[in-house]
């Protein structure tokens, strides 16, 4: 067998769980390995992981794909890293524990501190030196809770003895047993802290929170080389550990949406749809984000995000809530039982609406029930609604960037719904393409990685090893496409402002 390093491992962070794919030089996928982790849920509203749970899953994955594979690790020539984004850890940097379980993305807790940040009238601030609106989202307000809440980590904060990491700091604070302390652009675009204008921390948003500088990591570039991690014991291997990026940005770049105006679409539990604009910051007039991406040649570029919280997990309420699946995939056979919805609309507010409505106090609702609906309807209409709220978002960034997409490329787990992506082209009037390898976001970290150690050359060369497994042509009369949407919106003005 050839000890030339001619793979790249990518360990892929998510929010339930942990996995390690192993990729060779054609961007082929040799093996892969998950671990699911837990899910905390101290109160309502209120999320968290165990990140030491999460190191030891990360960990174990990637024992689990070398083994599997038996691929040496003087065969890997380089670790990417991508993760859940601002899910956020605070360390002791001498025991290398953490103070508190990390705070999840999705944690409602610091609601109270964006209010105040909001009278204190630092929206627009927020808006245009970070590309966000103010929202527990994002790690700011996270990190502040934890120095005000945990005992006595402000005064070990001040002395300098805490540290602050995403998830993906976080690993590779482990990975390299506590040498490095960084991320990477595309993840701290996300904590609320880091200015998108300069690429550096924000003073005023870190005396705002009141958050000391000495907890924060150095910022370097996706595919820069973080560090060295020792594989297989003493009788392995340094392998280098060389690129990280946030989960969506790793999928924009995985789907070599480098250019401006490629955008793509993830389908997993939410939907997050990301347009690259280049070195142009587009800000926001329709309730998009503004966020760092990954450009042609690994540099920072611009995007516009749109995240919408209720994807994926659609499917899942219908399959566990309401028992009317068995599984995700059986709504493509139930949905096309029927040629529509017959008039039903389900709007999927269940927290909520994200992008472009950010309405806290919308809630679900099923409408334009008639006596003949039935299960099929349902289903359809519960798969429509994961394409219409897509649409919403690929309105707002079209008018936002100016432009008109031709094409939308796609992955993650829905996509893999035939009837799905037919009608997300037409009631989008747009061709989407779904690629062979729809481990996108693995494939993304896999590609930095590979580029920072020359084992690839150039986004050029990576484009002839992708394909398209198939696209999706919009086949939807005009007249037709328009009812239907106008329906929708109709359906989601009935959702909004229920509660509150
Ligand atoms: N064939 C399918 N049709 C519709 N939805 C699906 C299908 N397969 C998976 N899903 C949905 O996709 C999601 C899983 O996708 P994945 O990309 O793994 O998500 P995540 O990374 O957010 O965990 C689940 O919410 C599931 O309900
Ligand atoms: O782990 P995922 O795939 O659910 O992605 C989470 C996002 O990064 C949250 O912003």
């Amino acid at each position: 067998m050839s000890t030339q390093p001619r793979y790249v491992i990518a360990l892929d962070q998510g929010t339930t769980s942990s996995r390690a794919i192993i990729f060779d030089d054609q961007a082929q996928v040799q093996g892969s390995a998950q671990r699911e982790f837990g899910q905390i849920y101290p109160q309502t509203g209120w999320v968290e992981h165990d990140a030491m749970e999460i190191w030891a899953s990360q960990r174990a994955t990637l024992t689990e794909v070398l083994a599997k594979t038996g691929i040496k690790p003087a065969q890997i020539a380089a670790i990417g890293i991508t993760n859940q984004r601002e899910t956020t850890v605070i360390w002791n940097k001498r025991t290398g524990r953490p103070i508190h379980n990390a705070i999840v993305w999705q944690c409602r807790r610091t609601a109270e501190i964006c209010e105040q940040l909001s009278k204190q009238g630092l929206s627009d601030y927020v808006k245009e030196n970070t590309g966000l609106v103010i929202d527990a989202y994002f790690s700011g307000t996270k990190i502040k809770w934890l120095l005000d809440n945990v005992a006595g980590a402000r005064e070990q904060a001040e002395r300098g003895e805490l540290l602050f990491g995403s998830i993906d700091t976080w690993l590779v604070w482990k990975l390299t047993e506590g040498r490095v302390h960084a991320t990477d652009f595309t993840n701290a675009s996300r904590t609320m802290l880091f200015n998108i204008n300069t690429l550096q921390w924000d003073d005023t948003l870190l005396t705002a929170l009141d958050i000391p500088k000495s907890l924060l990591p150095e910022v370097k570039a996706s595919g820069d080389v973080y560090g060295h991690v020792q594989l297989g014991g003493s009788q392995g291997g340094k392998v280098a550990i060389a690129g990280v990026a946030g989960d969506q940005q790793a999928a924009l770049f995985g789907q070599l949406c480098v250019h401006k105006g490629m955008a793509k679409n993830t389908y997993g539990t939410g939907c997050f749809l990301l347009m690259n604009t280049g070195q142009q910051k587009v800000n926001s007039q329709f309730g998009l984000l503004t966020t760092l991406a990954i450009g042609p040649q690994g540099e920072v570029n611009y995007a516009l995000e749109g995240s919408v919280f209720m994807g994926g997990a659609i499917i899942q309420w219908l399959r566990d809530e309401l028992g009317l699946i068995r599984s995700a995939e059986d709504t493509a056979y139930f949905a096309a039982k029927v040629d529509d919805t017959n008039g039903v609309y389900l709007v999927p507010a269940f927290t909520g609406l994200g992008a472009p409505y950010w309405d806290p106090y919308a809630r679900g609702t099923l409408i334009g029930l008639s006596r003949g609906a039935n299960r099929n309807h349902i289903i359809r209409a519960a798969l429509e609604a994961i394409a219409y709220q897509s649409r919403d978002v690929l309105d707002a960034m079209q008018q936002d960037a100016g432009v008109t997409l031709s094409e939308l490329k796609v992955d993650g787990g829905a996509c893999a719904n035939k009837v799905l992506m037919q009608f997300q082209a037409d009631i989008s009037h747009i061709e989407v393409i779904r690629p062979t390898v729809l481990e996108t976001t693995a494939l993304g970290a896999a590609f930095l990685a590979g580029l920072a150690v020359g084992m690839w050359q150039d986004t050029a060369q990576l484009a002839k090893l992708v394909s398209t497994a198939q696209s999706f042509t919009p086949n939807m009369e005009p007249a037709q496409r328009e009812a239907l949407y106008q329906g929708w919106q109709k359906a989601v003005s009935r959702s909004r402002h229920w509660v509150g």
